[in-house]
Formats: C-alpha cells, structure tokens, sequence
C-alpha cells in the first residue's frame, strides 16, 4: 500500500495542455468512480484548478495504480501517452506527501503565497469525501495538509499582502498601460477571481469599470460589495457592446469553451481599434486565433510568468520559514502512517480479549439464572467491557505512540508471543 500523485501543473504543462485535462466539479463524480473502478487504485482524489491537475492516489501496488492513472489521464485529454508523458509528474509517498503540504501552503503556486489554493485543497477533500473517492489514508492526509496550509498562512509571513493571479493579472495591465484611470475596463464573469480583479483595479486607480455576468444576480452582488466604486454591469448578452467601448477586458469565467474569438471581435472592432485581453480562465476563455488581429494584445495565465518572477524572489526568503513548518506536518502524517502496522495486531488483540470476555460472560449468565440474567445483562455486559476496554487502553495508545521502528515492531512481535496471536499474513509489511 503506497501513497502517490500524478499529475501536471504550470511548471510542467502549458496552458493549452492543462485546459484539456481540466476536471470541472460536475464532472468529478463520475471520474473519482472510474478511477475507483481500476484494480489497484483504493483511493482516490483529484486537485483541479487553473494551475493544476492532480490526481492523489493510495494504491495496492505502487507502479500499476500509477500507470492505470495515466492511461486515465491519457483517455480524459486525447491525447496519446506519448505526447502527454512528458508534461506529467509522479511523485511516491513522502515525495508526494510533502507535495500535497506545498501546494496547500500556496508554495508551488505561480502566485507564490496566494491563499485562494487553500479553500481549492479544502473543496477537493470536501467533494472527495462526498463521492466516496478517499477514506483513512487520504481522509487524514489532506486534513494533515489543510493544517499545514493554514499553519503557514498564520504563522509565516508568507500569507501577508493580498497576492493571487488576480493581482498578477492586473499588475501585468498596469506595467503595459501605467495609468489605469485612462482606461475602460470590463471584466467578464463575476465568481471569485473577478472579485480579485475588481478589488486590485480599484487599488491601481481604474475607475471606468463595467462587469458582465450570465447572471446579472451575481454582478450584482459583486458590485454591492464596493459601494464606493461606480461599477456597471450587464449580462453576457451585452457583451459584445461593451467589448467595443472597452480598452482593457478580463476574462475569468468558468467556461469551458472560449467565449470570445477573432470572428466576434472582427464584427464589432474597427481594424485600427486596439483592445487588450487579459484571460485568467482554465480552460481558456478567448481563442488564440484572436492573436491574428493587428490591434489585438492577448495574454493568459501563462504570461503572468514574467510578473510573478519578481513576486517569488522577494518571497523566497518568507517560503523558507514555511517549509520547516511543513517538515514538522509531514513528520506528524509519517508517525500516523508508521502506527497504522500495529492495526492488525491490536485488532486481532482485541478480538482474541473480545471473544474471550462474551464466551466468560456467557458462562457466568448461565450460572446466576435467566432471572438474574435478565434483570442484570446489561450491567454486567457494560462492566465487562469497561474493564478489557481499560485494561487495553494503555498498552494500545503506547504501541501506536512508539516512534521508534523496531522497538514498535519489537512490541508487536511480544504482544503475539504473550497473547499467541495469529494477525494476517503480511499484514505488517502492508503500509511500507
Ligand atoms: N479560483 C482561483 O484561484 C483561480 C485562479 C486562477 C484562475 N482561475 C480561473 O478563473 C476562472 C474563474 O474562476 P473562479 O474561481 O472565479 O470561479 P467561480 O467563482 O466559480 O465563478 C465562475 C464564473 O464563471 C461564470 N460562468 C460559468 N460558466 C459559464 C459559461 N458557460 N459562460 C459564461 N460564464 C460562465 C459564472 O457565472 P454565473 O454567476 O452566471 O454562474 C461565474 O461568474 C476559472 O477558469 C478558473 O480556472 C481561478
């Protein structure tokens, strides 16, 4: 039984690679239960974001659970393994456990320290559970790393200043235009990211800016949220009018197809018009074929690039204090994992005692008489219980605390010469 993760991110995979393999949540369910279905993959998890793919998998046998990811990941993008090989990543065990805390903690981000990757670790464990792709090992793995993530964002000053690819984004406008208050802006979509973006522009100066949203319900709640701000907002049917009075537009909806190509834009710019398109979606929402037209300055995810270099050296030193934080989460996950070999000699411990506590009790009910027995069964079933369940408590937790491989494996092996215990065959190679 082996822990490990397959995946792609943006320091393996463009973004046309990654929007393929993109899993939207509607689609999760579906994937966990087919990845469940293959022979040697017991759990699974899958971490899709803009940044991202990865699926977080216990295995029976390490390298089959790893190829029968691939093949899935392989099938899910079309595209052969060959072309797909070189722009994944395998990581085993501690390598993909220390991983798991990096990611959580904001580390292996673009954005190095943005925080929205938190809550997408958090909804991955959440909807993971929901359609039952992980139970013990994965379930205590990212609650491990949640905690970790947190613990870096509060204690390390690598949480502080309000980074994420939103702020990239519009940092990278303000480096092309300087003065975003001689700009008119839209922003299409209104979740999470345009909230971001609506929150840096106003920071930079931009005071011209129109939001457009399938649901004019959330545009509206977005723009309630800075009163002070002279938003607009329109539907998506509005889109192309407001395109065309626009200089700046940011894309950052969840569409899984482009929703603006150079075909829409031909029909409402005039050849001569520039517009600059900023798209933080995955998948992409504007097509590259935008790219052909002259006045047309297109950017995406991936060229946030060059805005980020600067972000992580200044944030490096800061990355440095979080990861001796992260060391001390993974150690705390390793002792867990460690104790999990002494599960088969506790339960067979525990049986052994438990069988022998109902075969004496059976015998004393029998000796007092069905009317003692009757009126008394449940006391003295609880007083039996009470005594085996305290008389093996301490021996349990001290087995399961024991840091120290072979004095565990040392205990262990006395337990089952003392009690003559039979656990199963192998069972404690099981977790190595
Ligand atoms: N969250 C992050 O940290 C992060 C970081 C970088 C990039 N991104 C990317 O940014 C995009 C938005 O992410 P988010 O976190 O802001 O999502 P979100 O909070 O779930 O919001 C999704 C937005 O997309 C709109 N939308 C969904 N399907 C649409 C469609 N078919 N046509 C037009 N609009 C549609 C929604 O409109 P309704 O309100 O009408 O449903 C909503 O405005 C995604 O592509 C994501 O990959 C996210």
């Amino acid at each position: 039984m082996n822990i490990a993760v397959v995946g792609l991110s943006h320091k393996t995979a463009p973004v046309e690679v990654r929007e393929k393999l993109s899993i939207p949540e509607p689609q999760l369910d579906a994937a966990i239960a087919h990845l469940l279905s293959y022979p040697h993959i017991e759990e699974v998890a899958i971490l899709s974001t803009c940044n991202r793919l990865e699926i977080y998998l216990v295995a029976t046998e390490t390298q089959p659970g790893i190829r029968e990811v691939t093949q899935f990941l392989s099938e899910k993008s079309k595209l052969p393994l060959q072309q797909l090989r070189p722009h994944l990543f395998t990581l085993i065990h501690d390598d993909a456990i220390m991983h798991l805390m990096r990611v959580a903690a904001g580390l292996d981000s673009l954005v190095l320290g943005e925080g929205q990757i938190l809550s997408q670790v958090k909804q991955t464990h959440k909807l993971s559970q929901q359609y039952k792709g992980i139970s013990r090992i994965l379930n205590r793995l990212f609650t491990q790393a949640l905690t970790a993530g947190k613990r870096v964002r509060t204690e390390t000053s690598i949480g502080t200043g309000a980074v994420s690819i939103s702020s990239a984004a519009v940092e990278l406008v303000q480096m092309k235009v300087q003065n975003l208050s001689n700009y008119r802006v839209a922003i299409l979509g209104a979740g999470k990211m345009s909230r971001l973006l609506v929150q840096h522009l106003i920071s930079k100066g931009a005071n011209q800016i129109s939001i457009l949203n399938r649901t004019l319900g959330r545009a509206k709640e977005l723009a309630n949220q800075f009163p002070d701000a002279d938003l607009r907002i329109y539907t998506m049917s509005e889109m192309m009018s407001v395109m065309a009075n626009s200089d700046i537009v940011f894309t950052s909806t969840s569409a899984t197809e482009p929703i603006i190509d150079r075909a829409k834009l031909e029909t409402i710019l005039t050849q001569s018009q520039p517009l600059m398109l900023v798209d933080i979606s995955v998948p992409r929402n504007v097509a590259t074929d935008v790219n052909e037209l002259a006045h047309i300055q297109a950017y995406n995810v991936d060229d946030l690039k060059a805005v980020v270099a600067q972000n992580h050296e200044s944030r490096r030193q800061m990355a440095q204090e979080a990861e001796v934080l992260l060391e001390e989460e993974v150690q705390a996950f390793d002792v867990w994992w460690r104790s999990l070999e002494t599960v088969p000699v506790i339960n067979c411990l525990r049986d052994k005692i438990e069988t022998i506590r109902e075969q004496e009790l059976e015998k004393a009910l029998s000796r007092l008489g069905t009317e003692f027995a009757d009126k008394h069964q449940e006391v003295i079933e609880a007083l039996t219980r009470g005594i085996v369940n305290k008389i093996l408590h301490d021996p349990m937790v001290q087995l399961r605390a024991q840091q120290d491989i072979e004095a565990r494996r040392r205990a262990m092996q006395t337990l089952q010469t003392l009690f003559n215990l039979e656990p199963e065959k192998n069972s404690s190679q099981q977790y190595s």
